[in-house]
């Protein structure tokens, strides 16, 4: 396990905190859907989902560059929440076994779970469940050590970090939660926080696994002004350490001020790609928000439905049968 909260770099991690140099890297992109990138640490291929006669998610190629923030942006029911759920190994594609690929930091993810996913590196944030909420703060940073409820879903995604001992698990989760500000706040019930603090929370919960690339969805959310700037300090902060982010927000203001790259959903396709300042005056980027209403929001609550949570615990259990199996 490691023992810092350093996130690990990647091939271009460091370099990429100077603004011109991340300007650069991004102007050698072709602003256009699918474009490859420099160094691409995400690569998706042929994912298709529907839900019934609906296609939610036809996503042809799309690469994530490595070392920088890239926004995923689009009108509601664009397929954004949908795509996370699927790339995180949350939902499976309709076109699983039909020419649906996607790798991440050069391993393919296609076949693994969503465990096997989180402990390549590659790791979302949840909103609190009403079970997290129960938990304090502490114990959600330590995501079920000591045997709370929805330690099945901590062990899915977590297991890299479970690895070590108690007491380290301790002390990086006391140091994340002294970055984030909710030092104080640890013997609280994670279900007292403010709406921003929630977030900080989901954020500092991803970190304990060190994740190379982090997801956010909708990670201003309900974050009351005030919090708004220490949230995207953070954002920027692990960037600038190396750590790739993907996120989703509905904020275009968000979007502009911390994105070095925006990716442009609708109707579950790829329509545009660009730099921040560029993509918004892009026509395809104003057709697909045309008319599009921002004040519903699916969210990401019904990811942690009991279907799903039966699957990541049979997922786990048979992971873990596995494991004996080949140390036996
Ligand atoms: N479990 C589901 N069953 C049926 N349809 C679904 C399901 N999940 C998503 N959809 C549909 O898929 C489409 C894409 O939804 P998705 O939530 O991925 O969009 P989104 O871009 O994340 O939207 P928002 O910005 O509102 O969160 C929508 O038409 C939605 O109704």
């Amino acid at each position: 396990m490691s023992e810092t909260t350093t996130p690990t770099t990647g091939s271009t991690g460091g370099a990429l905190a100077d603004p011109a140099e991340r300007r650069r890297l991004m102007s050698t992109v072709t602003p256009e859907p699918g474009a490859a990138k420099a160094d691409p640490i995400l690569k998706v291929d042929k994912i298709t989902r529907q839900f019934g006669g609906i296609t939610a998610v036809d996503v042809e190629h799309l690469e994530v560059q490595r070392g920088v923030i890239t926004a995923l942006i689009g009108p509601n029911g664009a397929g954004k929440t949908t795509f996370f759920n699927l790339i995180t190994g949350f939902d499976k594609p309709t076109s699983a076994g039909h020419g649906a690929h996607w790798e991440f930091d050069g391993r393919a993810l296609n076949r693994t779970s969503a465990s096997s996913v989180a402990r390549s590196g590659m790791v979302r944030t949840f909103q609190l469940t009403k079970s997290l909420s129960r938990m304090t703060v502490m114990e959600n940073m330590m995501l079920g050590a000591q045997g709370q409820a929805g330690e099945s879903l901590a062990k899915a995604l977590f297991r890299p970090f479970w690895a070590g001992e108690e007491k380290q698990i301790e002390e990086k989760a006391l140091e994340l939660l002294a970055r984030f500000k909710l030092h104080e706040k640890r013997a609280d019930f994670a279900g007292s926080l403010s709406g921003g603090q929630r977030k900080l929370l989901e954020m500092a919960r991803a970190l304990m696994s060190d994740p190379k690339m982090i997801m956010l969805d909708e990670p201003m959310a309900g974050v009351n002004p005030a919090l708004t700037q220490s949230l995207l300090g953070h954002i920027q902060s692990l960037r600038d350490e190396g750590m790739t982010v993907l996120f989703v927000e509905h904020d275009m203001h968000v979007v502009r001020h911390i994105s070095d790259w925006v990716v442009v959903m609708a109707e579950g396709r790829v329509v545009a790609e660009g730099a921040a300042d560029t993509v918004m005056s892009n026509p395809a980027v104003i057709d697909a928000y045309l008319g599009a209403h921002h004040d519903t929001d699916l969210g990401d609550d019904d990811l942690l439905d009991d279907a799903t949570m039966e699957r990541l615990e049979q997922e786990v259990a048979a992971e873990e049968t596995e494991r004996e199996e080949g140390k036996a």
